[in-house]
């Protein structure tokens, strides 16, 4: 049986660049930045669950669970993994952004093969550049380790997974899958790189 594999899209930042506008709402294409997440996501996984700090209304209306950070204050990315670590009782859970619109239909495939052939405890998707630590497809077991490592003050995502066996899934062939909009003008350049790319 295949295994279960849960997703977090993660939207608990405070988008500071983005002019502080909640980054998973703001429209790309006319539609909320996290919908073309979740569009890429959703066939890929049992349950989608959204972590986010503000607006819970708003996310609720695309029809999954909504968790805000157990430790409010904004402490990272780690705060909302730990949170949605909690919140499942899938075999793995998959970490994505609510702010890379690209994300490859074959992540979650490719990651647990990547993940299971070499029985690792964890695997960090790569666009065959760098490695790209918000996407990781991860055991919810670990979340005592990665408790710790925030309650030590740490932050650093990559910190923290090179303290557990990892493995590294490449998407070189697909070196768009994680481009990630921060601020307005890498919206309107996606925007419109997108919309070029559907009249050709
Ligand atoms: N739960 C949670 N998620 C966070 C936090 N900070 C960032 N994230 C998420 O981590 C991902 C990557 O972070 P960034 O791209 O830096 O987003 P951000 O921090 O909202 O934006 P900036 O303020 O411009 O850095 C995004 O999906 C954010 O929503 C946090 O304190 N808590
Ligand atoms: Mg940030």
């Amino acid at each position: 049986m295949a295994a279960q594999v849960d997703a977090v899209i993660l939207a608990g930042g405070m988008a500071r660049r983005m002019g502080g506008n909640d980054k998973g709402l703001v429209e790309l294409l006319n539609r909320p930045m996290i919908e073309h997440a979740i569009e890429r996501i959703k066939p890929q996984v049992k349950e989608i669950l959204i972590n986010a700090n503000r607006n819970q209304n708003r996310y609720s209306e695309f029809g999954f669970k909504v968790f805000s950070d157990q430790d409010s204050g904004y402490l990272g990315p780690l705060a909302g993994m730990i949170t949605a670590m909690s919140n499942t009782d899938a075999e793995y859970l998959l970490v994505v952004p609510c702010d890379c619109p690209l994300l490859p239909t074959d992540l979650v495939a490719r990651m647990l093969a990547k993940l299971t052939a070499e029985d690792a405890e964890l695997a960090v998707a790569s666009d065959g550049k760098r490695e790209q630590p918000v996407v990781m497809l991860l055991k919810p077991s670990l979340r005592e380790s990665m408790k710790a490592f925030l309650d030590a003050g740490e932050r650093k995502i990559d910190f923290w997974y090179a303290k557990h066996h990892y493995v590294v899934a490449e998407f070189s062939d697909q070196p768009n899958a994680f481009v990630n909009v921060n601020t307005p003008e890498q919206k309107q350049q996606l925007g419109e790189a997108i919309a070029n790319e559907e009249n050709h």
